[in-house]
């Protein structure tokens, strides 16, 4: 045999002893290990485990809501889990192509993992190379030295309450131009029907562009419509299994995303540029981007441009999507429950009467609190939680080999009978009138190091647009509306948010 085709079967043999290894002997070997201790799953096989995942969430998306009980919808935002747990119980293996997933259904467990995430055993999970396109590059999908820096930066950027309040009157005016457009819809009718969750969409990243982007806040909402775009090619790839390498295939969707990634990043370097030559944008998010830090040595640090960029797509991703769920679906539910709709709308006129919403006035609005508590509950715009386990650990008593991703169903510890008891599944704001009991079990932001960092700015935004929207109208939900909360990367209402909004007389 001629040595070149010697070395070329040598290098094939080995080729193919990697991809069995990898594709069959260590699945099998991780799904023995779990079985062992006594935790069950599907069990692995390729081919099917794709087939049977993909085919849950087609499944998922034509499956209805029973009208008589609306947020038992489990099986729709989180087919998977409805599927397993039944079968296994709350802590569950299940299949990523050859990845080895584990569902963690235990709060005590949920809480450590969160909470220790990058100091050793737990990190981020990683994204596949088309999903990182959308915001894994910013401090939502860094790891490392990388992401405390990025976060630093961040954090002194958004998580600053001056800065936030300096917001509140550009919310406000977003808000208001939002509702002169719908009394302008309403034509001086008494009801007007409208589908809720483009608008607020529209109106969230309205104000998401205006904080970060200041004057060029169209410029600004261009980019997050390139993103939106960008997200629902992004959640094609979520729901099925990444093959190395595709990333490069001139497909019609993935020319489609280069396309929207090459436009995005050009688009947001204009506005960088634009940026520093305007004073007045001195108290917008991209100005406190650009601008240099002391690091907790006393060194100055700053990010580069493309690393602005990769925030600035995160943004959207985290921003506007988020907000606008939690919005359309307290919008819904207050539409479901006409007494707490009504409370809430006595408590915003009594705290704020016919004024303008100003920041130290919301702490005084209680019942809205509870009610966006009990929203993100039921309706958590972040319905997963994912980690990685970045060396053998062991959790409780659970031992996890290296490179498992964990998958923590926050939706599922929100609607959970043995939590929050028999009426977990009923809206009742009550519930928050103290905080929860355990730190685990309610996770709309999630928790420890990597919690939201937007957290302050959400819950501000919502509480005065909700305000603005109880002060101005009564609303019911549409006949024409078909309630159906399903997983597009955050929970989303399928058909849209029909609502009949009747103008309230002075
Ligand atoms: C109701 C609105 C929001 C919800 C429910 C929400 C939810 C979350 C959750 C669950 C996480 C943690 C993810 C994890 O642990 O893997 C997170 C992280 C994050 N959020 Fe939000 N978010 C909201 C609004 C915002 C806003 C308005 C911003 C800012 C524009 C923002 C920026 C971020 C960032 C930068 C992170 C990454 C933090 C890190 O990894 O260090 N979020 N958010």
């Amino acid at each position: 045999m001629h040595p070149f085709v010697f070395i070329a079967l040598f290098f094939l043999l080995l080729f193919i002893l990697k991809l069995l290894h990898v594709m069959l002997w260590a699945p099998l070997k991780v799904q023995e290990h779990f079985k062992k201790q006594g935790i069950n799953g599907p069990d692995y096989s390729l081919i099917k485990n794709i087939g049977e995942g993909m085919a849950m969430f087609e499944e998922a998306e034509r499956s209805t809501v029973d009208p008589s009980n609306p947020n038992k919808f489990l099986h729709r935002v989180a087919p998977f889990y409805t599927n397993f747990a039944d079968k296994y119980g709350k802590t569950f293996f299940l299949w990523g192509g050859p990845l080895p997933n584990i569902n963690i259904g235990d709060p005590d467990m949920i809480k450590e993992i969160l909470q220790t995430t990058g100091k050793g055993f737990f990190e981020k999970n990683d994204w596949d190379p088309l999903t990182k396109m959308l915001f894994a590059q910013g401090t939502i999908g860094l790891t490392g030295e990388k992401w405390s820096f990025h976060r630093r930066i961040v954090n002194q950027a958004f998580n600053n309450l001056p800065k936030i309040k300096a917001w509140v009157p550009d919310l406000v005016e977003s808000t208001t131009h939002m509702l002169e457009k719908w009394e302008q819809l309403r034509g001086g009718e008494e009801e007007f029907e409208m589908e809720v969750n483009k608008e607020i969409n529209n109106l969230s990243a309205d104000i998401i562009s205006k904080t970060a982007f200041g004057s060029s806040y169209s410029e600004g909402k261009r980019i997050f419509m390139l993103q939106e775009e960008q997200m629902y090619l992004a959640s094609d790839t979520m729901r099925s299994v990444y093959f190395p390498g595709f990333k490069y295939v001139p497909t019609k969707k993935n020319r489609m995303r280069w396309k929207l990634e090459k436009e995005i990043r050009e688009s947001v370097w204009r506005l960088i540029k634009s940026n520093r030559k305007s004073a007045e944008n001195s108290r917008n998010l991209l100005t406190s981007l650009m601008t240099p830090h002391k690091n907790p040595d006393g060194k100055e640090e700053m990010l580069d441009v493309d690393e602005i960029i990769d925030e600035c797509k995160g943004f959207y991703f985290a921003g506007k999507e988020t907000t606008a769920n939690l919005l359309t679906w307290a919008i819904v539910l207050l539409a479901q429950h006409q007494d707490w709709q009504h409370k809430a709308r006595e408590e915003v006129l009594r705290v704020l009467g016919d004024k303008e919403p100003v920041a130290d006035k919301l702490n005084e609005l209680k019942l809205v609190t509870m009610i966006l508590n009990e929203t993100l509950r039921l309706y958590p715009p972040s319905p997963l939680i994912l980690r990685k386990a970045a060396k053998d650990v062991t959790i409780g008593n659970i031992h996890i080999p290296a490179n498992t991703r964990i998958v923590i169903t926050t939706i599922a510890i929100h609607h959970d009978t043995e939590i929050w008891g028999q009426d977990a599944e009923q809206f009742n704001p009550l519930r928050f009138t103290e905080s929860p009991k355990h730190l685990g079990i309610f996770l709309p932001f999630g928790l420890g190091p990597r919690i939201c960092l937007g957290q302050n700015f959400a819950l501000i935004e919502a509480k005065i647009i909700l305000s603005m929207i109880l002060r101005q109208y009564s609303f019911v939900v549409s006949p024409t509306y078909v309630h159906a909360p399903m997983l597009i990367f955050t929970m989303q209402p399928q058909h849209g948010a029909q609502i009949v909004f009747s103008k309230i007389s002075n």
